[in-house]
């Protein structure tokens, strides 16, 4: 629901202006809905800095493995809790916005990505039918849970995962204010300092000439190798230094809880890809209106 603020106030100007927002309803809604959001995160600090000592550094084995067979270490806010009481510059406050970003970057985007891809799968039943046959494939009649290991093996799965990210990718369109001049490599073009340059992610993933019949679902557009295609032509995690930091989690992710429920169940919708198409694509297409060229 505050996501729905946050984009109710993109569009509509009035809402924009925070002294005209300041005295609407929307504004007490956003004030309740932050209390708890904040509320959540502040508990989750809370918890983990009372509960530290029982899970520091040293406590940590080398051999020791999680339910998905990773290597234990010492997870994101414990460091930082551990940076802070160490003598490091870090306030209370700055350690609440660092677990606001994760928690809301780990959730909602992730929520998106499998919600659309079992959308889809309910569209498009043969291609069900192939991630069922490679998931009993791995794990035949077993009720057994996915470990890490299984999920290396999900290709087709991973490929169904990617193609939904093409389509329907969960951040559609990123922006980056550019602080110096910048000179186009391709062109005799500056984009001026100050310039809020936006990436529409959305937009490069549906090029015709990137990939043919851009409209149309299809998990083979990850096949292989696809050496012609240019390196930036597929960013659903953005790319470089300020890319997802959660890529390879949520790809885990994904497959683990994609994986349990298809095992157990076949997904149906009385949707077609029009009316799916049309919907998610309202949600999407923000981007429409702008252009960028891939550099
Ligand atoms: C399908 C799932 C996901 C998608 C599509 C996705 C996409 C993205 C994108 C496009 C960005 C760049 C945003 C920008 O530059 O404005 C980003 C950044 C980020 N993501 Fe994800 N993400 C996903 C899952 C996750 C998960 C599971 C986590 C954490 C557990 C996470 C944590 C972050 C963080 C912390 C950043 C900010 C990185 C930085 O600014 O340096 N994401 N994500």
């Amino acid at each position: 629901r505050m996501c729905d603020i946050l984009h109710k106030r993109q569009l509509k100007i009035h809402l924009r202006l925070d002294p005209l927002f300041n005295l609407t309803g929307v504004k007490k809604e956003q004030e309740r809905l932050l209390q708890i959001i904040h509320g959540l995160t502040r508990k989750v600090v809370r918890e983990k800095k009372s509960s530290q000592g029982s899970m520091l550094r040293d406590d940590l084995d080398d051999n020791d493995e999680n339910d998905i067979g990773e290597k234990r270490r010492l997870a994101f806010l414990d460091l930082m809790i551990e940076t802070a009481n160490n003598g490091a510059n870090i306030s209370d406050e700055e350690i609440k916005e660092e677990v606001d970003t994760i928690m809301f970057e780990g959730h909602d985007t992730t929520a998106a990505g499998s919600s659309f891809v079992l959308c889809l799968l309910g569209i498009h039943q043969h291609v069900q039918e192939q991630v069922y046959a490679e998931l009993r494939q791995i794990f035949g009649d077993s009720k057994r849970k996915a470990t890490f290991g299984d999920t290396l093996e999900m290709k087709y799965l991973e490929r169904v995962i990617f193609e939904t990210l093409r389509m329907f990718p969960p951040v559609p369109m990123i922006a980056r204010k550019i602080n110096e001049d910048v000179q186009l490599a391709s062109k005799n073009y500056t984009i001026p300092a100050g310039t809020t340059v936006v990436i529409g992610t959305y937009k490069i993933h549906r090029r015709e000439d990137l990939y043919p019949h851009p409209e149309t679902f299809n998990p083979d557009n990850f096949l292989g190798a696809y050496p012609n295609r240019h390196y930036y032509s597929y960013i659903p995690f953005s790319a470089g230094p300020r890319s997802c930091v959660g890529r390879k989690y949520a790809m885990l992710k994904l497959k683990v809880l994609l994986s349990t429920v298809l095992r157990h169940y076949r997904v149906v919708s009385n949707l077609t890809e029009k009316d799916f198409k049309l919907q998610a694509d309202i949600i999407l297409k923000r981007t429409d209106g702008f252009q960028i060229q891939l550099e």
